[in-house]
């Protein structure tokens, strides 16, 4: 899995940068009492920052690029297309839905201010009912499931006929209108036809805050790939309800790319999609303060593994 070659190559890295400056500092000990000229330590303490420095921006992948940042409004789609991985040639083909090209997009221009409101208010009521208690909570309205404590629930069972006074039919109506438009979006930026795409699940509601993690659903900040963590993914998309440096810090979205990472702040309302593959290695970035709210809604090509909108049971 590239995420744990990349974790090897960086100890293997700071294996190397170790011994490089242990071999530096045995040679200074050595060498000390022979009194080598001043200019001499100088410049051998310029070489090993230089190479400590060179080693540390080539394979740290710590260089950040910033894609859209919070404070732009992005109406049309911006887009950056990047090359589809070779994962794809062992992966069944559907015609009309599996990707042909590549990439990631970011737009304001799908969902309103006052429809990402309505959708937060609908995240807040849920996810009030019950919550984490780590730093990660989910509430996912096609299943029921929704965080407690250690564990899940389903709020459909557990709370019976009185779910119907937290969500309303509006609420549901206003989540397939809003599923509807970004299935629209990422047809027409990927060139596919709406219909040979499905909603697949999980689709949930996450609401992350800085408490430390409880359990392994807590740690949603490990890096990954949406196909394999998720299996039916053929395209990811996020709505973020809530402003990053406003509502909190931290909590930037980042596609880790091999020649650096590139970060999507979010916003309020804004919406960020991309094909599922291993193109698109991304992790969020810990949450410092406040609270992070944001819907995954994702798309799979295959019919076997639709689901249908989430409704009131
Ligand atoms: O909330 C985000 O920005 C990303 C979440 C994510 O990576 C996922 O749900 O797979
Ligand atoms: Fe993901």
């Amino acid at each position: 899995m590239p995420v744990q070659r990349r974790v090897n190559q960086k100890s293997t890295d700071n294996n190397g940068i170790e011994k490089k400056i242990k071999r530096g500092n045995a040679h200074r000990q050595a060498s000390f009492w022979k009194r080598p000229p001043g200019y001499l330590l100088v410049l051998t303490a310029f070489g090993v920052c230089g190479a400590v420095s060179w080693l540390y921006l080539t394979f740290d992948n710590e260089i950040t690029e910033t894609l859209v940042r919070q404070g732009e409004v992005v109406q049309q789609p911006k887009i950056f297309q990047v090359q589809c991985s070779e994962d794809y040639d062992n992966y069944k083909r559907y015609p009309g839905c599996t990707p042909q090209t590549c990439g990631r997009a970011v737009t304001d221009g799908v969902v309103t201010h006052e429809e990402a409101r309505a959708l937060r208010r609908l995240a807040e009521r849920g996810l009030s009912l019950a919550g984490s208690d780590g730093g990660a909570s989910i509430l996912d309205l096609h299943s029921g499931a929704l965080s407690m404590g250690k564990q899940f629930v389903n709020i459909y069972r557990y709370f019976g006929e009185r779910i119907k006074d937290v969500f309303s039919e509006e609420d549901f109506q206003l989540y397939r209108a809003v599923r509807a438009r970004i299935q629209g979006v990422i047809a027409e930026m990927f060139g596919l036809d709406p219909s040979r795409m499905y909603l697949t699940k999980p689709t949930f509601f996450s609401r992350i805050n800085s408490s430390a993690a409880k359990t392994t659903h807590d740690e949603y900040w490990h890096p990954h790939i949406d196909k394999v963590t998720y299996g039916s993914f053929d395209y990811t998309s996020l709505l973020y309800l809530s402003d990053y440096g406003g509502d909190f810090g931290g909590g930037r979205f980042v596609f880790m790319d091999a020649d650096g990472n590139r970060t999507v702040e979010p916003r309020a309302g804004r919406v960020s999609f991309f094909s599922s593959g291993s193109e698109n290695l991304h992790r969020v970035e810990k949450v410092g303060w406040g609270t992070r709210f944001a819907i995954t809604v994702s798309f799979t090509c295959d019919p076997a593994h639709a689901i249908a909108d989430p409704a009131l049971p």
